[in-house]
């Protein structure tokens, strides 16, 4: 496996290639002042890309940002995924390409993870939950049953969605958050989200 990123989240990716014993065979960023990423070399990104069959993650915590790289890349190129020894994820699930899921994450019988998306630490996607591109779900947030979260979207740290919420695309949920009605594309939110008494 291939990691484009060599920061914080690069770090927590690494841990889980190392769970499940698979090896890293390269680490690239664009920030020169980068030179070492966990005691992996970090290298500039070759100029005529990799081989198209070279399995890779866009290892960059930044829904924008992965998307951006994709567009750079190319869309066809293999994506690889990893998914940390510790979590669990029914076989039941569909997780897409280039998604991470991190230690002690839950994707419960038929949750449907989109592409490029990161399930970080401890977060709960429960059963029937839809989950977009390009969206993260931060650690230790929880999704109640048949959740769906659009294209691009952040839930923040310790987010709690109740049963069947929409979240539209490229909406931000603050960490800490509670969620008890639909939110609609585009919007920025925190705190205890719920539908205003008239
Ligand atoms: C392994 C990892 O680290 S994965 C990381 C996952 N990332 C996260 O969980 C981060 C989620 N981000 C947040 O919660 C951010 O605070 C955001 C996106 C909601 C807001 O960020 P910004 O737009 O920069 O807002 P800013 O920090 O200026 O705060 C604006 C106001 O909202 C309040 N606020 C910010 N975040 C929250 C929150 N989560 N809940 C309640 N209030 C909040 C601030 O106190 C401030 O209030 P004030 O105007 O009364 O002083």
């Amino acid at each position: 496996m291939y990691l484009f990123g060599a920061s914080g989240h690069a770090k927590a990716i690494i841990s889980a290639l190392e769970s499940q014993n698979i090896p890293l065979m390269g680490v690239f960023d664009d920030n020169p002042e980068l030179e070492l990423c966990l005691g992996y070399p970090v290298q500039r990104w070759p100029e005529q890309g990799l081989p198209a069959d070279t399995k890779l993650i866009l290892a960059i915590g930044v829904n924008k940002t992965r998307e951006k790289l994709v567009q750079r890349i190319g869309a066809s190129h293999n994506y690889g995924n990893i998914i940390h020894r510790m979590a669990f994820v029914s076989q039941h699930s569909r997780v897409g390409q280039g998604t991470v899921i991190m230690a002690s994450a839950t994707v419960q019988a038929a949750a449907h993870i989109g592409d490029h998306v990161i399930i970080n630490t401890s977060a709960s996607v429960d059963h029937d939950c839809q989950i977009g591109d390009f969206v993260h779900i931060g650690p230790n947030a929880t999704l109640c049953g048949g959740v769906s979260v659009g294209h691009g979207s952040l839930i923040g740290a310790g987010c709690t969605i109740v049963p069947g919420i929409r979240i539209g695309r490229d909406v931000v949920i603050g960490a800490g958050s509670v969620v008890l009605r639909d939110v609609e594309d585009g919007q920025h939110l925190n705190g205890l989200i719920k539908i205003e008494k008239k």
